[in-house]
C-alpha cells in the first residue's frame, strides 16, 4: 500500500540558519506516528510545512508528498484542498483554534459544511446539525445540545479540545496530526485526551502524526517514532525499541531523565 505521506530530505531553513536539516519519514494509512523531541527540536515546523504552513520567512526545500500530492513548491489553491481533505491538525492550545466569539456548535458547522459542499451533497440546516451533533458524540461531548450554544470560555479545557478534534474530523481528513495536543491540559485530562485520540484514529483508520515531547504519552500512541535533536533526526525505530532500548545517546538522556520523573513522581529512589 502506498504511504499517506512521505518526507523526503526535507530542509528548513530562513536566510541565516538551518532550522530542519534533511528530515526522512513517512506514514503509511492508519499508521500511528510518533515525533520525539525537546523543545525547539523542529517538531512543530515539521507540521506546519507538511499542511504548508510555514511562516514565510522559513523555506523548505526536499520532498512532501501528501496523499500523493507535492506540498513543497504548492500552489495556495491545492494546499487549502489538501487542508480541507487529506490532512487535519490538533494544537497544544484549543483556544488558538477556536473563535472566542462564536459558539461552538457554529464552529464546528463552519468545516462540515464546506466539505459537504465541496462533495456537492446536501449542505442544508438539517443536514449540518446532524453531522455537528455525530461528531459531538464521537468525540464523547455530554449534553451536545448545550454544547453547540456553548462558548468556548463556557466548557473545560478538555471539552474544548474535544471540540478541536471534532472540528479536525470535520472535514474527513486521512490524516490527523497531532502537535503537543495534551500539553496544556491536566494530568488526567492528558489521559482521556490521549485515549480518545487512539480510539477515533483506530476507528476511523486515520494516520496519525503525534508530536510530543512527553515519552510516555507517545509511547502510549505511536507504533513507530523518530526522535530530533536540534533538527535533525537521531533515531528511528518501533516504539517499544526506542524507548526500551534507545541507541542514541540523546535519546538515553531523554529516556532516562522520563524514568527519573517517574521515579520521582513514584517516590522511588
Ligand atoms: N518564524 C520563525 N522564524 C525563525 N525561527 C523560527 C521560527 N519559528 C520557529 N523557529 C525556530 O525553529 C526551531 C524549531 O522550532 P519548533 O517550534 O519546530 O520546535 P519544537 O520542537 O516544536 O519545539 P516546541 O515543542 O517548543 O514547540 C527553534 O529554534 C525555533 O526558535
Amino acid at each position: 500500500m502506498s504511504d499517506l505521506l512521505t518526507v523526503e530530505g526535507l530542509t528548513l531553513a530562513t536566510s541565516e540558519t538551518r532550522l530542519v536539516e534533511d528530515l526522512s519519514f513517512s506514514i503509511a494509512p492508519g499508521e500511528r506516528f510518533g515525533l520525539i523531541g525537546e523543545s525547539g527540536s523542529g517538531k512543530s515546523l515539521t507540521a506546519l510545512a507538511v499542511t504548508g504552513l510555514l511562516p514565510p520567512a522559513i523555506r523548505p526545500s526536499g520532498s512532501i508528498r501528501l496523499g500523493g500530492t507535492q506540498v513543497v513548491g504548492a500552489p495556495e489553491r491545492a494546499l487549502v484542498r489538501l487542508r480541507g481533505d487529506a490532512v487535519a491538525t490538533v494544537f497544544q492550545e484549543p483556544l488558538t483554534a477556536l473563535d472566542p466569539l462564536m459558539p461552538l456548535g457554529a464552529q464546528i458547522a463552519g468545516p462540515v459544511r464546506r466539505r459537504l459542499r465541496r462533495s456537492s451533497s446536501d449542505a442544508s440546516r438539517g443536514a449540518v446539525r446532524r453531522e455537528v451533533m455525530a461528531l459531538l458524540e464521537q468525540v464523547r461531548l455530554p449534553e451536545p445540545e448545550r454544547l453547540t450554544r456553548a462558548y468556548p470560555h463556557e466548557v473545560s479545557g478538555g471539552q474544548r479540545q474535544r471540540v478541536a478534534i471534532a472540528m479536525a474530523l470535520a472535514c474527513r481528513p486521512r490524516l490527523l496530526i497531532a502537535d503537543e495536543p495534551t500539553t496544556a491540559l491536566d494530568v488526567t485530562t492528558q489521559a482521556e485526551i490521549v485515549q480518545l485520540i487512539n480510539a477515533l484514529v483506530k476507528e476511523l483508520g486515520l494516520g496519525l502524526l503525534f508530536i510530543s515531547h512527553d515519552l510516555p504519552v507517545v509511547g502510549q500512541v505511536a507504533e513507530r517514532v523518530m526522535v530530533m535533536q536540534q533538527g535533525r533526526a537521531v533515531e528511528r525505530g518501533s516504539t517499544a525499541r526506542v524507548l526500551i532500548e534507545p541507541e542514541d545517546a540523546y535519546t538515553r538522556r531523554l529516556v532516562d531523565a522520563a524514568r527519573r520523573f517517574d521515579s520521582a513522581l513514584e517516590g522511588r529512589p
